[in-house]
């Protein structure tokens, strides 16, 4: 039985530090972005060192349902397209991938016909209202009756005609997402899109700029007005040849199991060398046992799970600020962090308000109790769970399956350097 398939495993701690290479896989973030803008360019384009998992497969899925021809062969992704997404014939079903969901719903606001996009329980529950009310200031007629997916919406790429631009307001606080599926749809429009960021500002402003990079690498033209307002001439885009570099947030857990067992795990790039948000984790991971008392969360959220666990075992308490987004994503961070790390040991976590407090000393290295981790579907809090298992014995997962999301092959390169995996019954 593959590791992945099982319903719980345990980690058994190493008995010496982790040595070994482990290359992350490709950006969820990039892929998901190069894929959608690849589909909106007229031609062929080949994307390297791209992800395959659950988002990219349903991203994928869904642009091939539009019209679009893709094929892969291994991380390299061939895409062939006419530059338009055509009106699919059945709702698009996209899992829990965010980044599918949010992307799609305002590239599709150019199709001529109808969509629906829909997601698994999960994405159910994660707010969608603010990129659809935009949408709706725009004058395209679409819904969702619960502010959360399904979406249903009737695009209109003759919306924007005797105009000589348009400007479109977007409340970025819940989810950069939003911000990014405006830009990214944007040079579809037949006049210049000025884009523009309302209310308290961007959650992971570092997602905006992987977005821009990926537009103009096929042929976007944006102008920044300002820190928070993009003006996007309306030059569609032009296919090209992509690399995608690894994953920073997947790369969190190799620093990590690195640093936690005082090893050496060659990922082949440098944390420097990338450009997504959470390369920034490094700074405060190799800081590991004597982590800031405070680290502020917002422009790096998906590393902090990987920090939170590892702080159980830090010289002194932490405090996590400004993770209020944390709350809508696969599942509420936040709360799932608390909850699973005081199973571990009562009184090792608390929230305050947003913020999440871990009260870590090396000592919690000596907990023996075994304990079963609820992961909640979040691939996240499965992956950073697993790093209490290196430190502690009995650290079991309940259905590791569940990191298929974004880095399929988790398991497989944790056992890569030696770490056994078992299955209790
Ligand atoms: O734009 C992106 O690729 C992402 C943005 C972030 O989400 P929010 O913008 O919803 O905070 C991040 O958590 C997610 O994993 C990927
Ligand atoms: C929040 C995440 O994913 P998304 O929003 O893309 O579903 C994540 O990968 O941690």
């Amino acid at each position: 039985m593959s590791a992945a398939s099982t319903d719980m495993l345990e980690i058994v701690p190493p008995a010496g530090p982790l040595r070994g290479a482990v290359t992350p896989p490709g950006s969820k973030s990039i892929t998901n972005r190069a894929l959608l803008v690849a589909a909106l360019a007229k031609g062929e384009s080949v994307l390297t060192g791209g992800l395959t998992s659950d988002d990219t497969r349903y991203m994928a899925e869904a642009l091939r349902a539009m019209g679009v021809a893709i094929e892969q062969d291994g991380t390299t992704f061939m895409v062939a397209s006419s530059g338009r997404l055509a009106q699919p014939e059945k709702p698009l079903f996209l899992g829990n991938a965010g980044t599918a969901v949010r992307f799609l719903t305002a590239a599709c606001a150019f199709i001529d016909g109808h969509v629906v996009l829909d997601g698994d329980e999960h994405m159910r529950k994660r707010p969608i209202k603010p990129l659809v009310a935009a949408l709706n200031s725009l004058g395209i007629d679409a819904r969702s009756e619960t502010g959360c997916p399904p979406v249903e919406l009737f695009g209109n790429p003759k919306a924007f005609e005797g105009k000589d631009h348009i400007v479109v307001e977007i409340d970025g606080s819940l989810s950069s997402q939003y911000v990014s599926a405006l830009l990214m749809a944007a040079p579809q429009a037949p006049v210049p899109v000025l884009v523009r960021v309302a209310g308290d500002g961007i959650g992971s402003r570092g997602y905006i700029d992987i977005t821009l990079e990926t537009m103009r690498a096929f042929g976007a033209a944006v102008h920044q007005e300002d820190a928070l307002a993009w003006r996007i001439e309306p030059t569609g885009y032009k296919a090209a040849n992509y690399a995608i570099e690894p994953d920073a947030s997947a790369a969190t857990y190799l620093w990590a199991w690195e640093k936690l067992t005082g090893g050496a795990i060659d990922i082949g790039i440098r944390p420097e060398e990338m450009s997504q948000p959470d390369a920034v984790a490094y700074e405060f991971i190799k800081q590991f046992p004597h982590l800031p008392a405070e680290i502020a969360g917002a422009q790096m959220q998906d590393a902090i799970p990987t920090l939170a666990v590892m702080a159980m075992f830090n010289a002194t308490p932490v405090r996590f600020t400004g993770l209020s987004n944390l709350r809508v994503k696969e599942c509420d961070r936040v709360s799932a962090l608390s909850t699973e790390l005081n199973k571990i040991l009562p009184g090792l976590a608390r929230e305050e308000g947003d913020d999440l407090i871990v009260n870590g000393s090396p000592d919690h290295a000596n907990l023996k109790k075994p304990v079963e981790i609820f992961t909640y579907a979040d691939h996240r809090i499965a992956m950073s769970f697993a790093l209490a298992g290196l430190c502690r014995e009995g650290i079991r997962i309940l259905d590791p399956g569940c990191v298929a999301k974004t880095y399929p092959n988790y398991w497989r390169d944790l056992a890569s350097v030696g770490v056994e995996l078992k299955t209790p019954s």
